[in-house]
């Protein structure tokens, strides 16, 4: 027997995760997340599927020693990668560092010989984890933005955050204020990725 019917709390969750969007960190200003409402967001990322209870990823949240680790170690990637790079382009590396009220680097944790649960399953439990933290950030009036790109997979990266073998920082995650109201996203049609079979 199936059911069509929508419950409350089920219109709710989609109107919230229709609601979060990405927000690029130079348009996320104060106020953001103060330590209680972070610690609820991180309660949320708790909940995720996590296959064998790996716990395979970690958060930190960045204070401003951090941050200024960031920074050099992104202005070290782009030069690692590009020796030619100019002033200029280092120090746009290191603003990113700077951007947003709060700043959490989201670092993967994966066990490679783990006989039932591979790095792929563990790497799916970090996404549904970081989801958790944007919906619930979200649901606290928050508006949040992911930022990678080529140093996050740096040598400078890691020395910077002193990362353990098998650990690879994947993203940072910002936090605050929308600066301006955002147009809703379209999202793709259920066509492009669900095929019901009769
Ligand atoms: C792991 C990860 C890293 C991302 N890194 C970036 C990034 O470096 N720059 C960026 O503009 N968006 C980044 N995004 C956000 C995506 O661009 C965004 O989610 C996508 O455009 C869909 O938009 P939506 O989140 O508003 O639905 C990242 C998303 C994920 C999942």
């Amino acid at each position: 027997m199936t059911s069509d019917a929508s419950p409350e709390p089920a219109t709710m969750l989609a109107a919230l995760m229709q609601s979060r969007q990405h927000t690029g960190p130079k348009h996320l200003v104060e106020p953001g997340p103060g330590e209680v409402v972070l610690r609820a967001l991180f309660s949320a990322a708790a909940t995720a599927p996590d296959h064998g209870r790996l716990l395979p990823w970690r958060f930190i949240v960045l204070g401003p020693e951090g941050r200024k680790r960031l920074s050099h170690a992104f202005a070290e990637a782009l030069h690692e990668r590009d020796p030619a790079a100019t002033e200029d382009q280092l120090a746009d590396a290191r603003a990113k560092a700077a951007r947003g009220p709060v700043l959490v680097l989201a670092i993967a944790r994966l066990q490679s010989g783990h006989e039932q649960v591979p790095p792929e399953e563990q790497l799916v439990s970090l996404g549904a984890a970081i989801q958790n933290l944007l919906l619930a950030a979200e649901a606290h009036g928050f508006a949040s933005g992911l930022s990678s790109g080529r140093g996050m997979r740096s040598d400078a990266m890691r020395r910077a955050f002193e990362l353990a073998e098998g650990e690879q920082a994947i993203c940072c995650i910002t936090l605050g204020t929308a600066l301006r109201p955002r147009l809703p996203r379209p999202r793709p049609p259920m066509e492009a990725f669900v095929f019901f079979e009769s």
